[in-house]
């Protein structure tokens, strides 16, 4: 069973040591909510933060998010234990740090279904995702996006231990991970998994915040991780859909139904040919606009 497709604007990190933020999580509206038991929590909190992530799971109501939880690397004594407590709360995505081979995808696969088969829920219900942080790991991210194929939602790039790896830094205009926010989505796209684009560490700058988000919607991500609420609206107001774009899905979508109608799959609408890639697009642009709260029950555009 591939794993099923959502909208996924937004993943934000919520620091597994920090009962406020994890309270509280669930009423930004993030798409997904990634609780972190890796670099966000000292080494002397691990086995704290595990339970605290564990009861928060099975008994917090976070309206509807995606739960995904970023375990520790695989070359540490923590994943395993990791593994077992999220798979037993039912999470729905384990993300793994530093992944640099489709190899080390595998050996996290074992652990689950070890975990799923202890605690009586069904193999393959835990889905898996792999963040790349080096250039190892965007490298290898079409054999690692192929990796686990019952399992796997999508790669990530995680920029800043990407830099480190890459010897550079932060720059305005992210010059330095072009090459790899484009392996990184052509190794999703190839493998048919979603592909997220890495956080933007300076909260309180909007404009350069934003300036990657149009970057990364332009280039066709699913979505991106964020560190902190005040950066979902930002995200949602770039990937909502304008009035235009919603109109025209609409006619898209009207026209291949007429199409269909006379049996065929292909139909001209002012001019210009519309078949199934156009149509893909304009359920995707319908699907945002959805989320994104511009449509009436009547489907009209609302202006904001
Ligand atoms: C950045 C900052 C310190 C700013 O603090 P500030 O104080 O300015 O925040 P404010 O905006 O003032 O907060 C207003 C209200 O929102 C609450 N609130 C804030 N953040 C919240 C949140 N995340 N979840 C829920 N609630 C939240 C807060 O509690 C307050 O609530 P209240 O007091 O009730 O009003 C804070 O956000 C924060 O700690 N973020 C998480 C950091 C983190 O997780 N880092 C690890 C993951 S990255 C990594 O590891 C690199 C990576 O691995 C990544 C990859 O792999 O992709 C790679 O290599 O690239
Ligand atoms: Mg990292």
């Amino acid at each position: 069973m591939a794993v099923a497709e959502r909208l996924r604007r937004t993943m934000m990190f919520v620091p597994g040591n920090n009962p406020a933020m994890i309270k509280d999580a669930g009423i930004f509206e993030a798409d997904s909510i990634m609780f972190d038991l890796e670099d966000a929590v000292s080494l002397a909190e691990k086995d704290a933060a595990r339970v605290l992530v564990y009861e928060a799971v099975k008994n917090i109501d976070f309206g509807g998010a995606e739960l995904v939880v970023r375990i520790n690397g695989l070359d540490t004594p923590f994943w395993q234990k990791d593994v077992r407590a999220m798979v037993k709360a039912g999470i729905e995505v384990i993300r793994a740090p530093k992944v640099e081979t489709a190899a080390m995808m595998e050996e996290l696969e074992v652990e689950i279904e070890k975990a799923e088969k202890e605690f009586g829920i069904e193999v393959g219900t835990t889905h898996v995702m792999a963040a790349l942080e080096s250039a190892l790991g965007v490298m290898n991210a079409l054999e690692i996006a192929r990796s686990c194929p019952e399992r796997m939602m999508g790669i990530a790039l995680s920029g800043m231990d990407y830099r480190v790896d890459m010897k550079t830094k932060s720059y305005p205009d992210e010059g330095e991970l072009y090459f790899a926010r484009n392996m990184v989505l052509h190794a999703a796209r190839a493998a048919g998994v979603a592909a997220f684009d890495t956080v933007f560490g300076n909260v309180d700058d909007e404009e350069g915040f934003v300036k990657g988000v149009e970057l990364i919607h332009q280039l066709g991500f699913d979505g991106k991780s964020v560190i902190n609420p005040r950066q979902i609206p930002l995200v949602n107001k770039v990937y909502a859909p304008t009035k235009k774009e919603v109109v025209h899905a609409q006619q898209v979508m009207e026209a291949i139904e007429e199409a269909k109608q006379k049996g065929s799959g292909v139909i001209s609408l002012n001019g210009q040919m519309v078949d199934r890639p156009i149509v893909l697009q304009a359920e995707r642009v319908l699907m945002l606009a959805k989320a994104a709260n511009v449509l009436d029950e009547g489907g009209n555009y609302i202006e904001k």
